[in-house]
C-alpha cells in the first residue's frame, strides 16, 4: 500500500496505514534445561519477515495451524509484544520508540487504542468485581470527569448493545454468574470503552458453542461499523475466517511457519488460492473442500510439520508442498501481487511466469 510523501505533496495529512509493520521478526529462545546451559539455547522464529499493513476500519483474519505464529503476529501489531526485528509503527509513529519515551505519541496512548480480546475471557475478567465495575475502570480512566450515574448510564447502554437485557441486572453480576459467550461480550465491551482503532480477537470465538459463533461474529462485525474500530481475528478455523472477513468485506492472511504466505480478498483466496498451503487449509476444512469438490487425499507430500526451531530452507512449505521444485530451497519467496484481484498476494514462485522455478527440477523425495 502506498505512502504519500508530504513534502511532495504539500497536505499535512498523509495516508500512511493505521499500523504497518516491516520486516517483523519475533525469535523467542526456547527454555533450557539445565543439562543444557552450557548449550546456546534454541530459537523458535515465530514470525519470520513480515510486512503487513493495517488500515483504519479495516479487517483482516489470521488462520493457519497451531503453532504457526499467528498469535505472536497479532500481539505484535497490537504493540503487546516486541518485536526482535523490523519495525512496527502507529500512525506513522514507532511503537517501540514510544515504549522508549522517544516519540509524539505516548506508549500509553497507543496501548488504549489497541485491544485484545482473548479466547477465555474469564481469565481477564477480576472474579471478585460486579461487571458494572469491571466496565466502570476504563472509564474513570479515559474520562474521569464523567460522574457515577453518567457512568453507570454508559455501562448500560454499552451492555445493552452487546445484547445483555436486562442490562442492569447483568451489570449487578460477576464475571462467574455469566456464561461463556456472557463473558465474551463483556470482554468485548471493555475494549470497546477504550475507543480503540484495532481490536485484536484472538480465538475469541473459538471456546463458544457453534451454535453462537457466528452470533457472536456478527456482533463483532456490527460493532467494527459502529464504532470505526478495525479487527485482527485470529482463528484455527478457515471457515471462521471466511465467514469474517467475507461479512466484513476484509481481507484473510494465511500464515505458515512464522511466514505470511497469502493475503487476499475472502472470496478470491478461497475461490482460487494461490499458495499451496492454502489450498491444503482449503482442503482441511469439510465445509469448504466439500463444496469444491476436493481429492480425499490430503494435496501435500507429507504431513509432518517442520520444526520451527529449525524451518526448512528457502520457502518453509516446500517439504511438504505437492508443487516444490530445487529453486523453493534456495530462496524465501516474498508476497508478490497475485493476479488481478486488489490486494491478493502471495509467496510463491509459480505466481511468476518468468521465475527460474520453472526451469528447476521437481521435488518428490520424501527428504527434500
Ligand atoms: N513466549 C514464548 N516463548 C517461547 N516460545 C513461544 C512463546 N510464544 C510463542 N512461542 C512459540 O512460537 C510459535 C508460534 O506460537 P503462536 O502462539 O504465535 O502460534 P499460533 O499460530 O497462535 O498457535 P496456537 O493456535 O496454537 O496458539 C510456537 O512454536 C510457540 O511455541
Amino acid at each position: 500500500m502506498s505512502r504519500v510523501d508530504e513534502s511532495s505533496t504539500g497536505f499535512d495529512q498523509h495516508d500512511e496505514p493505521l499500523i504497518s509493520l516491516e520486516n517483523v521478526e519475533v525469535h523467542f529462545e526456547k527454555e533450557q534445561g539445565l543439562s543444557d546451559l552450557f548449550e546456546e539455547p534454541d530459537v523458535v522464529k515465530a514470525v519470520d519477515g513480515v510486512s503487513l499493513d493495517i488500515e483504519e476500519n479495516d479487517v483482516l483474519a489470521l488462520v493457519g495451524e497451531s503453532g504457526c505464529g499467528k498469535t505472536t503476529l497479532g500481539k505484535t501489531t497490537i504493540g503487546l509484544q516486541r518485536p526482535t526485528g523490523g519495525t512496527v509503527t502507529y500512525k506513522g509513529q514507532d511503537i517501540w520508540a514510544a515504549k522508549d519515551g522517544n516519540g509524539e505519541i505516548p506508549f500509553d496512548e497507543i496501548r488504549s487504542s489497541l485491544q485484545i480480546i482473548h479466547q477465555d475471557p474469564g481469565s481477564s475478567l477480576n472474579p471478585n468485581r460486579r461487571i458494572l465495575n469491571i466496565l466502570a475502570e476504563p472509564i474513570k480512566l479515559t474520562h474521569p470527569a464523567v460522574g457515577a450515574s453518567e457512568r453507570r448510564e454508559r455501562i448500560h447502554a454499552l451492555l445493552e448493545r452487546v445484547g445483555m437485557n436486562p442490562a442492569a441486572d447483568f451489570a449487578d453480576r460477576y464475571p462467574h454468574q455469566l456464561s461463556g459467550g456472557e463473558k465474551q461480550r463483556v470482554a468485548l465491551a471493555r475494549a470497546l470503552l477504550m475507543n480503540p482503532d484495532v481490536i485484536l480477537a484472538d480465538e475469541a470465538i473459538s471456546a463458544l458453542d457453534v451454535s453462537l459463533r457466528v452470533e457472536m461474529m456478527d456482533l463483532m462485525l456490527d460493532l467494527q461499523s459502529d464504532f470505526d474500530t478495525s479487527f485482527v481475528f485470529v482463528s484455527h478455523d478457515l471457515s471462521n475466517a471466511r465467514y469474517f472477513a467475507e461479512h466484513g468485506d476484509g481481507r484473510i492472511g494465511v500464515m505458515y511457519l512464522g511466514n505470511l504466505v497469502e493475503v487476499g480478498p475472502a472470496e478470491q483466496l478461497i475461490g482460487d488460492p494461490s499458495h499451496p498451503y492454502t489450498n491444503v487449509l482449503r482442503w482441511a476444512t469439510p465445509n469448504l473442500s466439500r463444496q469444491s469438490g476436493e481429492a480425499s487425499e490430503p494435496p501435500m507430500r507429507k504431513i509432518d510439520i517442520p520444526d520451527p526451531v529449525n524451518p526448512p530452507s528457502g520457502c518453509r512449505f516446500h517439504t511438504r508442498c505437492p508443487e516444490a521444485r530445487e529453486a523453493c530451497q534456495e530462496v524465501v519467496p516474498q508476497l508478490q501481487q497475485s493476479g488481478e484481484a486488489a490486494g491478493h498476494r502471495v509467496a510463491c514462485f509459480r505466481d511468476d511466469p518468468n521465475h527460474s522455478y520453472w526451469d528447476s527440477d521437481p521435488l518428490t523425495g520424501e527428504d527434500d
